[in-house]
This record gives structure tokens, C-alpha cells and sequence, in this order.
């Protein structure tokens, strides 16, 4: 088969396939740009290059090139503005630990190194001229919207057990099926997972959780029993299904995706903290989603204030909005923005008064008192029962005074 019309991602990237050709190497396009190509729907991103060129070799073609990982063959070659990951042709022949390969071997031939990569469909190479190599069947794979591991699916596991996780985060980005060779072998080497760092699994299960067929990943996800080796999971299996149950709407936030696994879960403010930790998650993740789930009870309680509002931000209402909409009680958006963009402020910093006023002005002493002052006009502002204006707050901190 011949892309009949290259996408721009690719010409881009075209001199340097070429200037690598022009040295007396093989190079084409590879993984999930080639699969993204085919399928037209979805944007390119990292367009990634392979090469028969061992890395001294490459970075020898190039004036501008970074040493990326170079200990696996990939250097990251500049041109313009744009940076490829260029990777040398692999094997990965032994893996004794089921995450990383001992030792990758470089080889010259692109068939060895299409035939280690996890499905068929992420098997394909695309030479400049729009040549497709297909020698998996990734093709019929593409059109039909089957996940097929290539060749035996066990071993491409024991290479790496994130594979497993990636084969349920794609059925659901790309809504396609698990080829039942594939998703028997994951059934059978799920607990290879235990051995992923945590961090690669979180990424995989945001993808899946925001993909547009989350309902049939998480089916996977939990029939597989890959959610057993999961930090919190163990005896959530029927909860996580509960979501597969939901309406179809997509969620668009990571935060968003915690917030639904929590509610679903039952887990309160603390748990859900523990939770996110478990995961490995940041600090900013585990406080908007530990805070987010307070709030999603008032929402589903339709007891939402205006300091709510307010102390949440526009972006977690945004996804409490999400997640309490997927649960039958969110606003719309718009209302939503409408009463944020009412409140008389955003930000204490919009307050017609600061600590110096309040010193100079209303006589309070610099101090704790101060910060209390501070904060209770800030709140009574919001809520409405003060003018955001000078003359009021002085007047009201001098109340306060006495
Ligand atoms: N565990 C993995 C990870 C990656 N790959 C190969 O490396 C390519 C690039 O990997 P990556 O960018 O992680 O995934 P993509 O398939 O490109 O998906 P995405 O669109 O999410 O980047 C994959 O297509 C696949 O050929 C693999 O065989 N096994
Ligand atoms: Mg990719």
C-alpha cells in the first residue's frame, strides 16, 4: 500500500530521512505516527524515525543532534525548529526482569526490528515516498480495529508488561477490539504487570480512562484482572465497572479521571489523597483531586456557594462539572462560567484593600490579627455581604476591631 498524500508531519521530516538515505543507511517512519496516518483521524504527534544507522553514524549525518538515549539507540536530531527522535533498528533478545530490556542489540535490518514492537498495528514503517511496510498484517489489523500483539502475544508481554496496559488504553483511544489470542494472554500474564513502575502504569490508565471507548478498556481492564496489580484496586472491580456503566461523554481532564475513579470507589478527601500517592502522583494532582471530592458531594447535594466557587478555581469547577455531569447532575458549562464570572473576585490580590492599607488606614497591628481580618473580608466580599470597594472594607475592618 502507498499513502496517496503524505501528511505535513512527515514531509517536515522528509530531508532527513533523506540525508540519512544519501549516507548509505535505511530509514523510515515508525510506530504510532505511521498507525495515526492510516487511521486520518487522530493528529500526528511524534513523528519517529528508525534507522539501519548505528547512533555515531547518525549523529556523524547531522549538524545539530542531542544524545537522547543513546544507550537505546535514539538520538534526537535538530532541524529548523522541529526535533526527531531518530532510533537505531533494535532487538531486544532477553528481558529478565519484564521491563527493560538487558541489553538492546542494534541490527541493520528493519524486519528484526518491526518484529519486537507490541501490536501490529504500531508494527507498520512508512518509507518518504509513502510506501507502507507492512509484515504483520497490521494493515487488515487498521481496518478491521483490532489490537493484535505481533507474533505470540506472551512473549511480547514478558518483553515488556506495559504492553498489557497499552493494549487496553488503545481499545479505548482508538475504540478498537482486542484480538482474542491477545487479550487470553494478558488474562493468562497479568500479574507480570507488578513488576511496571507505577508511574508508567498512571499514564497508561489516564489514557484509557480519557479515551473514547473507556467503558469497553475498563471491561478489559478489570476481565483481565490487570486491575489487581494496581496500587488501591485489589477489591474494586465491580466499582471500576460501575463507571463502565456510565453515559458515553468523554472526560478531558487527568483530574477529572481520579475524581470518578474516587466517587466511584467511595473514597473521602483522605483516601483519595492515599490513593493518588499510591499512584505517584503530584503533589498538585493529589491536592485539586483530595479537594475536588468535597466538592463533588455539594454539587451532587446542589449545595455549591459562592466561596465554593470561589476557593475551587475555574478549572476544577470545570472538572467537578465533568465528572458530576457523567454522574446525571452537572450544570452546563456555560452556567457554570456564568456564576464564576460573578463573583466580585477571583483572587484575594482583587480585594480594594491589603494588609498595609488596613495597618495605615483602619489602625489594626501588623500580625496574626491582621491575616484574619484580611481573610474574613476577603470572604464576606465573595459571599456578597460586602461592596469590594475602600471606604466599605476600612469600615468593616474597624468593625472587626472591636
Ligand atoms: N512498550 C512498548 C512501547 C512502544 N513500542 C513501540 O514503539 C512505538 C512508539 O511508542 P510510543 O510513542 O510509546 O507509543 P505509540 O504507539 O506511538 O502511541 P502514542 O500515540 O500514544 O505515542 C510503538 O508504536 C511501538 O511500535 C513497543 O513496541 N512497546
Ligand atoms: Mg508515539
Amino acid at each position: 500500500m502507498k499513502l496517496s498524500t503524505i501528511p505535513e508531519e512527515f514531509t517536515e521530516a522528509i530531508p532527513i530521512i533523506q540525508a540519512i538515505e544519501q549516507a548509505g543507511y535505511a530509514a523510515y517512519f515508525v510506530g504510532g505516527s505511521v498507525r495515526d496516518a492510516i487511521l486520518g483521524n487522530k493528529k500526528i504527534h511524534d513523528v519517529d524515525i528508525a534507522t539501519s544507522a548505528y547512533p555515531a553514524e547518525v549523529k556523524a549525518i547531522f549538524r545539530r543532534t542531542i544524545d537522547t538515549g543513546i544507550q537505546h539507540g535514539t538520538v534526537t536530531v535538530m532541524e529548523k525548529d522541529n526535533a526527531y527522535e531518530v532510533t537505531t533498528f533494535r532487538t531486544e533478545s532477553t528481558y529478565q526482569d519484564f521491563r527493560r530490556p538487558d541489553h538492546v542489540t542494534f541490527v541493520r535490518s528493519l524486519d528484526e526490528d518491526l518484529k519486537r514492537r507490541d501490536f501490529t498495528i504500531n508494527a507498520l514503517a512508512l518509507r518518504h515516498d509513502g510506501t507502507i511496510i507492512d509484515l504483520f498484517d497490521g494493515l487488515t489489523d487498521l481496518k478491521h480495529g483490532l489490537i493484535r500483539a505481533v507474533g505470540i502475544p506472551e512473549e511480547r508481554f514478558h518483553e515488556d508488561a506495559l504492553r498489557m496496559m497499552r493494549a487496553v488504553r488503545f481499545q479505548s483511544q482508538l475504540n478498537f477490539e482486542l484480538e482474542p489470542l491477545t487479550e487470553a494472554a494478558i488474562a493468562k500474564e497479568h500479574g507480570l504487570l507488578a513488576k511496571i513502575a507505577v508511574e508508567r502504569i498512571h499514564e497508561e490508565f489516564v489514557k484509557l480512562l480519557l479515551g473514547q471507548n473507556r467503558a469497553a478498556g475498563l471491561k478489559t481492564f478489570v476481565e483481565t484482572d490487570l486491575y489487581q496489580k494496581c496500587p488501591g484496586f485489589r477489591s474494586a472491580g465491580a466499582n471500576l465497572l460501575r463507571i463502565a456503566d456510565l453515559p458515553d461523554q468523554r472526560l478531558v481532564r487527568e483530574k477529572s479521571v481520579w475524581l470518578l475513579i474516587a466517587y466511584e470507589l467511595g473514597l473521602d478527601t483522605t483516601a483519595t489523597r492515599h490513593l493518588l500517592r499510591q499512584w505517584k502522583s503530584s503533589n498538585e494532582l493529589v491536592n485539586n483531586v483530595g479537594n475536588n471530592v468535597t466538592l463533588l458531594a455539594k454539587f451532587l447535594a446542589d449545595h455549591i456557594t459562592n466561596w465554593d466557587l470561589y476557593a475551587a478555581g475555574l478549572d476544577n469547577l470545570l472538572s467537578v462539572n465533568e465528572v458530576a455531569t457523567l454522574l446525571g447532575a452537572g450544570q452546563t458549562s456555560a452556567t457554570l462560567m456564568t456564576a464564576y464570572s460573578s463573583l466580585a473576585i477571583h483572587d484575594k490580590h482583587e480585594l480594594a484593600v491589603n494588609g498595609a492599607n488596613l495597618i495605615q488606614q483602619a489602625g489594626v497591628k501588623p500580625g496574626p490579627l491582621l491575616g484574619d481580618i484580611l481573610a474574613k473580608l476577603e470572604q464576606q466580599v465573595v459571599e456578597n455581604q460586602l461592596a469590594n470597594d475602600k471606604a466599605s472594607l476600612l469600615a468593616a475592618a474597624k468593625e472587626l476591631l472591636n
